[in-house]
């Protein structure tokens, strides 16, 4: 059986002095959608970027593709098959062919052409408007754009930080259809949100709350557990199902 995509065992990480995750453990298996579910500063925008390598843990242990990656760097732990959507994703200021480039600098220019061309066929929406900013897009396109700026690394693993941020319903609803189909070509995620929307698209849920986990598990578990829907629905800042 193939290794997780992703395992953290008792990881913590802080800000300056404040600690602000506590013994996070949790494995992402190889081909899940995996949900970290939390509200505003729970520690979900922390606990991705110390995953792959943009934010120093303090204590635990995170491997990727069953390879320890604690003394990995982030452009190496890129080359191990992750690609991460941070909230804002793209260079607005740069073209949109420009930050495909950005996203697939690791190819030889050849290889590079070939993929932007791949990824088009994915997002033929963006396919006339390469020349264009990226800054010039509406939000939903920005998201797509991001999206295949991660893709043209051709990654294992997409870590996604808050795609619904700033998205209308009807977009954030486009954003999971697309996330859908790159999950059923085989990719795995983990999406952090706070629009439980996302649910429809996720096999695994975590809930952070205040730095700890306090769920991890199936998706089906999740949604059977009251008390915690309860609880986390009721939170201020979530929307309705
Ligand atoms: N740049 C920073 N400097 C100091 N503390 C920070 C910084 N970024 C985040 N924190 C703190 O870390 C904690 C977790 O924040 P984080 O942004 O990871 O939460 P979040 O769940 O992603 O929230 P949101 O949904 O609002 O983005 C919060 O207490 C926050 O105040």
């Amino acid at each position: 059986m193939a290794p997780p995509a992703l395992t953290i065992d008792g990881l913590g990480a802080a800000w300056g002095p404040v600690q602000v995750l506590w013994d996070i453990t949790f494995s992402v298996e190889d081909g899940a959608a995996t949900l970290v579910l939390g509200a505003n500063g729970a520690g979900k925008s922390t606990l991705l970027a110390t995953l792959v390598g943009l934010h120093e843990t303090r204590g635990g242990s995170v491997s990727l593709f069953g390879e320890s990656v604690d003394r990995v760097p982030a452009h190496r732990r890129a080359r191990l098959g992750v690609a991460f959507m941070s909230e804002q994703g793209i260079f607005p200021s740069l073209s949109i062919r420009e930050n495909l480039v950005l996203g697939g600098l690791r190819l030889r220019q050849r290889e590079r052409a070939a993929r932007i061309d791949e990824v088009l066929a994915m997002f033929p929406e963006l396919a006339d408007r390469l020349g264009e900013p990226a800054g010039s897009l509406s939000g939903g396109q920005r998201k797509m754009v991001g999206i295949a700026k991660c893709l043209m690394a051709a990654p294992r693993l997409l870590i996604m930080d808050e795609p619904s941020a700033g998205l209308a319903p009807r977009i954030v609803n486009e954003v999971i259809d697309r996330l859908r189909d790159l999950h059923a070509q085989g990719i795995t995620l983990l999406v952090a949100e706070q629009n439980v929307s996302f649910l429809e698209l996720a096999t695994d849920v975590i809930v952070l709350e205040g730095g700890r986990v306090r769920f991890s598990g199936p998706r089906d578990a999740f949604e059977h557990d009251n008390q915690l829907r309860e609880a986390f629905f009721g939170l201020e800042g979530l929307q309705e199902l």
